[in-house]
């Protein structure tokens, strides 16, 4: 086990280069069950989220290999194997295979997922999915068990729009009989890429990307090729450390549009960007003022960045207030960021920030992936040295972390825990 320490005060400087979406490749790895003949994915990110789906994979017969960052799954020889334990507990992407295996085996026993604590992660939306495509769908001792005689096409309205409940529909759906019309759906850019996946496979889909998903059921569904967009939270994260202390930096391989709301406020608050095809160009300010921000659906602002935004706040003059409407709890990055010296209070489901605060290098821990996100921010611009533990989680979602905060001029490093100190991070 490892932990993580940050220098602060290294102004960044350089390019970095965006792997592929994590939110996308969770999704597009339990997609390739659907299919009756080798998929190739380009450009899947080398995260641990994409290890333990792929390990998954092969748990229930598929073939996987790993040619550098792209990924051949042969799903020919998948069966209906049980996975109410083990992997599936250890991140919340898991929950596709539900909708994978219910597509093509008409039965799937999959544990109830894992992932960030971020308040409760109800599945109900999934489920109500499941049930009106002709599944049952029942919780025994903490595994869901799904079964249907066939799937036949529905009318789904969500209750609440979420990004997993409309892949997870559409992941059951592509197969089913007839036509199948996802309303009140999520749009973000990752649904878009999983239904390229799937059409690309052969299935007929509509509307990705708009709040109504009309899929016509195939038959078949084959092999093909996809290359993964790049990963918008990551490219976020590094404009986000950019916007706070850097000097000029490059953020490559990214689609700005995909950023804007993260964009618009950056620019309120002083930040400068340029916008390239591909790229972005930031340099960051002597002077940021204080801006709110409210997480929302996508194209709001998207509540996977609202934790390293939090970091970034502490460096801006006056008082703002981030209040996040998708995980009211998503919090916890906060106290942490108070024992480093940041003035934030947390009043219902807002972060209330005043700045500027010079932060102060301490020990924290990371208690999810975007926490530790922040804290990695929080460490580049404060004084001195911070240490961080919970790396387990950083790394579900960052690829070469340290190799390319290193490249941009960050003074950054790994160390492997004591036994002592593995003792006291578990107790
Ligand atoms: C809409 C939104 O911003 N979604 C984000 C959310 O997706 P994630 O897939 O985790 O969450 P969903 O989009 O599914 O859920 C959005 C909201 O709906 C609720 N819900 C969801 C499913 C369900 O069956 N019942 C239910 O009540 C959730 O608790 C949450 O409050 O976190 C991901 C990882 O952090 C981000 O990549 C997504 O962009
Ligand atoms: C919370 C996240 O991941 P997950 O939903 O996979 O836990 C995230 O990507 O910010």
């Amino acid at each position: 086990m490892q932990k993580l320490f940050v220098e602060g005060g290294k102004p960044l400087k350089g390019s970095v280069r965006i792997g592929g979406a994590k939110n996308s490749a969770v999704a597009l790895l339990p997609a390739t069950i659907l299919a009756d003949s080798e998929v190739v994915i380009e450009g899947l990110p080398d995260i641990s989220d994409v290890e333990t789906l792929s390990a998954l994979l092969e748990e229930i017969g598929g073939k996987v290999k790993r040619n550098g960052e792209s990924v051949h799954i042969n799903p020919a020889q998948m069966t209906a194997m049980p996975l109410p334990n083990g992997k599936v507990k250890k991140l919340r992407a898991s929950y596709y295979f539900m909708g994978a295996m219910l597509g093509r085996f008409k039965r799937a026993v999959i544990g109830l997922p894992g992932g960030c604590h971020l308040g409760p992660r109800p599945i109900d939306q999934h489920i109500k999915g499941f049930e009106a495509l002709g599944a049952t769908v029942t919780n025994e001792q903490g595994a869901i068990y799904l079964r249907a005689e066939k799937l036949v096409g529905a009318r789904i309205y969500l209750d609440v729009v979420s990004v997993g409940a409309t892949i997870n529909i559409m992941l059951a759906a592509v197969k089913a009989e007839g036509k199948t019309v996802i309303e009140n759906a999520a749009r973000e850019p990752e649904i878009i890429d999983v239904a390229t996946l799937l059409t690309s496979m052969g299935a007929n889909i509509k509307g990705a990307g708009t709040d109504v998903i009309r899929i016509e059921g195939v038959e078949k569904l084959s092999g093909c090729m996809h290359t993964i967009i790049p990963d918008r939270i990551e490219a976020g994260t590094y404009t986000i450390m950019a916007a706070a202390i850097g000097e000029d930096v490059l953020i490559d391989n990214v689609i700005p549009q995909h950023l804007e709301p993260l964009l618009a406020k950056l620019r309120e608050m002083g930040v400068e960007i340029e916008e390239g095809e591909e790229q972005l160009r930031i340099r960051s300010s002597s002077h940021l003022s204080a801006v709110d921000i409210k997480t929302l659906v996508h194209p709001g602002f998207p509540t996977d960045l609202q934790q390293p935004f939090t970091s970034l706040l502490t460096k801006a003059e006056g008082t703002a207030i981030v209040t996040d409407t998708i995980y009211s709890a998503r919090f916890k990055h906060i106290d942490e960021l108070r024992r480093m010296s940041a003035q934030i209070k947390v009043e219902g489901a807002s972060a209330i920030v005043t700045g500027p605060t010079k932060l102060q290098g301490a020990k924290v821990r990371a208690s999810d992936l975007r926490a530790g996100a922040a804290l990695i921010i929080a460490g580049l611009i404060a004084d001195g040295i911070t240490e961080i533990t919970g790396l387990e989680h950083i790394d579900r979602g960052y690829e070469c972390l340290t190799d390319k905060l290193s490249n941009l001029g960050a003074v950054i490093w790994r160390e492997e825990m004591s036994e002592q100190e593995i003792e006291q991070f578990q107790s």
